[in-house]
């Protein structure tokens, strides 16, 4: 890494993780840069969630470490202040109401719940605020979960599978939200399903496969590459110029037989 350049806010060092016998993350290293929206995809089971749990605190590693603004998480002052996630946002008492959950989370956390109102507006919550999360949609939830992320005013942000839910409306929100968010300086990690979504939300992918890191580059070096790579058995969302889709260059990488685990 170039000494000149600012330092990355979310590092990820040699981590491993097991369980058991399971290798869910094996020796991942890469920086995740402010000023830019990394896309962090893979297959059901290829470590994301792991890795965004060791970010937090929430999972030991077994060797290596994950970084937040140069120390691990449990060493953080403030942590809501450094880095606010989305993890599995439908993890809410049912019983209570938006308003309420961030308002208990704030004071939790130590943070000013004065904010709370504006928020919930700014994530489309405003009329549903006072209403119980149990009857709530799945799209709202996951709407209430990045209002949790953005609590602490955090410069980096991570969210698991965030656009799973909302409707067509939501995700033109969504993409304006992060790029806004992007755009601001912030440290932007978000993982998804949803290849189509991430071809206009990221400037960065990474790639992770059986717990090991398959690619780490800008999307338009990535896709350059892909269509450079990747040869003909590319095509169904490729582009009439040749350029293939993230999809087609994600499904390359991850059937290639050199990633695949013995
Ligand atoms: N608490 C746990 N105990 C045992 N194994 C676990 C645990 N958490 C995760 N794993 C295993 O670690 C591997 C990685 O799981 P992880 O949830 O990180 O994948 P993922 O990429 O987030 O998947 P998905 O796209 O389906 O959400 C899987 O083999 C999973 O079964």
């Amino acid at each position: 890494m170039r000494s000149d350049l600012p330092r990355p806010d979310l590092i990820f060092e040699t981590l491993t993780k097991r369980f058991g016998a399971t290798v869910a993350l094996d020796e991942v290293s890469f920086a995740v840069p402010p000023g830019a929206v990394t896309a962090l995809v893979g297959p059901n089971g290829s470590g994301k969630t792991t890795l965004m749990r060791v970010a937090l605190g929430l999972a030991r590693p077994t060797s290596g470490q994950a970084l937040v603004a140069g120390r691990p998480y449990r060493r953080l002052d403030a942590p809501l202040t450094r880095i606010g996630a989305m993890l599995n946002a439908s993890a809410v008492n049912p019983a209570l109401t938006g308003r309420t959950h961030l308002r208990w989370l704030a004071a939790a956390g130590g943070i000013d719940p004065a904010p709370v109102d504006a928020l919930l507006e700014q994530v489309g919550l405003g009329s549903a605020a006072r209403r119980r999360v149990g009857g709530w949609s799945l799209g709202m939830r996951q709407r209430l979960g990045v209002a949790v992320a953005l609590l602490g005013d955090p410069p980096i942000l991570m969210l698991d599978e965030p656009m799973n839910g909302l409707d067509p409306q939501g995700l033109v929100w969504f993409r304006g939200l992060v790029h806004r968010l992007r755009d601001e300086g912030r440290t932007v990690l978000v993982s998804s399903h949803l290849m189509g979504e991430l071809e206009g939300l990221a400037d960065r992918v990474v790639v992770i496969h059986h717990g090991r890191i398959a690619a780490d580059a800008d999307i338009d070096s990535l896709l350059a590459g892909g269509a450079r790579g990747a040869g003909s058995d590319l095509g169904s969302g490729s582009d009439p110029g040749g350029r293939p889709s993230l999809e087609d260059v994600y499904l390359s990488l991850v059937t290639s037989s050199a990633l695949a685990r013995p």
